[in-house]
């Protein structure tokens, strides 16, 4: 299901945070959103998954106005995992992860052996079976992690918005989950701090800063040392993976004068 976002604007508490984004991710890609602190990668992503509203334009899930549909078909096509997602009431693992069914539910709200089944393969897939029974606010940040990402997996969308899902995770984990992500053949639009996790997994790359959009297109033409130090005010050096030819960086702090 591809995503079309277009002349979006979003606003906070008055004022503009994110201006005239045009973004497209084609059915099956996985589309990377990176940027300085403070750039408005949250604010745009908090907007497709609908919790803000555009001040203009839109987000189209296959030609559709997400932003007018029903909270359920939303919900049943596109999933999210916020930032800070968090809940203040212990819930089971179980729980959490039989939350992402409720849009799929109709009348008791019940979960059926078909909706036990689903969250179990996606706790699963995510290894965190083990996990079931605790309960959510005793695990640790990258446990916590795991189980959204098994929640928005088991909603069953057929897109998925990930904000910094690689959060608290230890190396091997970030590489599992992006695997993961990659293997569920979804649509993903995800914000990613690391720009080496970006470059290898992502098959295309919005930068963003100051809320709007400067550059797009596959990892490798939008990495330059060039775009790195205006954005982001660094040295970059581009190294090949030795094995994959993946584009990597390397990072050096800008000297002073270059910086100002
Ligand atoms: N409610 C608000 N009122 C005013 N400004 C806000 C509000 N929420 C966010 N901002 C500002 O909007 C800008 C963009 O924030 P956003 O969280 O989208 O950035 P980000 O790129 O996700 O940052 P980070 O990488 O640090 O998570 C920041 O300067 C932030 O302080």
């Amino acid at each position: 299901m591809r995503i079309d976002i277009d002349d979006l604007s979003v606003e906070v508490a008055g004022n503009r945070l994110v201006h005239d984004i045009a973004l497209r991710a084609g059915s099956g890609r996985l589309v990377g959103l990176v940027g300085p602190n403070g750039s408005g990668k949250s604010t745009l992503l908090r907007c497709v998954y609908r919790a803000l509203r555009p001040a203009a334009g839109t987000v189209r899930l296959e030609g559709a106005d997400l932003h007018a549909m029903d909270a359920r078909e939303g919900a049943r096509l596109l999933a999210a995992l916020p930032q800070e997602a968090s809940t203040e009431f212990d819930f089971t693992v179980a729980e959490v992860v039989a939350m992402g069914r409720l849009p799929h539910q109709r009348g008791s709200g019940r979960a059926n052996a078909a909706d036990q089944e689903i969250c179990r393969r996606a706790l699963a897939r995510v290894g965190a079976d083990q996990l079931a029974a605790r309960g959510f606010l005793s695990l640790s940040g990258g446990e916590k992690q795991r189980v959204l990402i098994a929640r928005a997996l088991a909603q069953e969308p057929q897109v998925l918005v990930l904000d910094e899902p690689t959060n608290h995770l230890d190396i091997s984990q970030q590489l599992e989950v992006l695997a993961l992500v990659r293997d569920s053949r979804l649509t993903v639009l995800t914000a990613l701090h690391d720009l080496n996790l970006a470059a290898v997994h992502c098959d295309e790359l919005y930068v963003i800063a100051h809320g709007r959009i400067v550059a797009s297109g596959p990892p490798h033409d939008v990495l330059t040392p060039e775009l790195l130090g205006k954005v982001f005010g660094v040295r970059a050096h581009r190294v090949r993976h030795p094995e994959s030819g993946a584009v990597q960086l390397l990072f050096d702090r800008l000297p002073p004068s270059a910086a100002s």
